[in-house]
């Protein structure tokens, strides 16, 4: 059994990209461990699985999965070359698009320049929002922030950090240098804290002005990432909400640059979404060569 598959990304954020609709998918975890594997499968960091919608209002439907498996509520990066996808496959000439994902519907329009602008959806900044046990927890307020210390074995102070939900949940800390952050070593800590009960996203931003930041993510299900569409959303609502930022703010990333627009209630999301190659993967023999220890 073969599949069709795209290769594509957004800023360095890459992705395996199926049509469901022309071809019969089941995915499971152990499927998209294969697909995702670096050197056993085609590599990548989520899976986009495009299928029909179940709410009438919208046009298509698309599943994320991360590269260890899991299914998650929503992808920034993603989100753009899902709409590329659409368009360049021709299931749509549509434009804005109405897509759903797990938690709702989403509004995604190519831009004559090529750029791609997603309504990225609601924020929300609770604790409850991310699964969060906050209980006994130091805390404090920044402007309208209110961030947390999380104790973390291997490293001391704790790290502050600002909540937010972009239907999938980012904890955001602010570091001086983002060359020096340490994303690696803490980002692992922070994403499987078991305060953080579906697990978390790791956020670290370099403030640079108020309308330019500096951002690396070490992501829930995938590990550190070029760039992450809504980890750009969650750091720059939560400098927002902070007073150090002021919309729009260019988020750099290593893979890119990505424009976030948030006046409190909507948020926008603007960047680029890249084709790379087409291919075809048997699945079956691509199961069967994955290691077992
Ligand atoms: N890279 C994505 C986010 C993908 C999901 C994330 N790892 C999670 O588990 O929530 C983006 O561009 O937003």
């Amino acid at each position: 059994m073969k599949w069709s598959f795209t290769k594509m990304h957004g800023a360095g954020n890459d992705f395996v990209v199926l049509d469901g609709l022309s071809q019969a998918i089941e995915m499971t975890p152990e499927l998209a461990r294969a697909i995702a594997h670096r050197q056993f499968g085609i590599g990548c960091d989520q899976i986009l699985l495009v299928d029909a919608p179940t709410d009438p209002n919208a046009d298509f439907r698309y599943r994320i999965f991360n590269s260890d498996g899991s299914e998650v509520e929503h992808c920034g990066n993603g989100a753009r070359c899902f709409v590329r996808f659409v368009h360049e496959r021709k299931l749509s000439s549509r434009n804005p698009i109405r897509a759903e994902i797990a938690t709702g519907l989403i509004t995604l329009t190519e831009l004559p320049d090529g750029q791609v602008r997603v309504d990225m959806g609601q924020t929300r900044f609770a604790p409850a929002d991310l699964s969060f046990d906050a209980s006994g927890l130091a805390s404090r307020v920044v402007g309208q922030d209110t961030q947390y210390a999380l104790p973390l074995d291997n490293q001391n102070p704790p790290a502050w950090l600002s909540l937010v939900a972009i239907s999938n949940p980012h904890a955001v800390q602010i570091v001086d240098d983002i060359n020096t952050a340490p994303v690696a070593l803490i980002g692992p800590a922070i994403e499987s804290h078991p305060r953080f009960a579906k697990r978390v996203n790791a956020g670290f931003m370099q403030v640079l002005d108020a309308h330019n930041i500096r951002l690396r993510v070490y992501e829930r299900g995938a590990g550190e990432t070029l760039a992450c569409g809504t980890g750009a959303c969650a750091a720059v609502a939560s400098g927002i909400r902070q007073g150090l930022l002021k919309s729009p703010v260019k988020v750099q990333t290593r893979g890119g640059t990505l424009t976030i627009e948030w006046d409190g209630t909507t948020l926008q999301m603007t960047g680029p979404a890249t084709t790379v190659f087409e291919g075809q993967v048997n699945i079956a023999q691509l199961i069967e060569s994955i290691p077992t220890f």
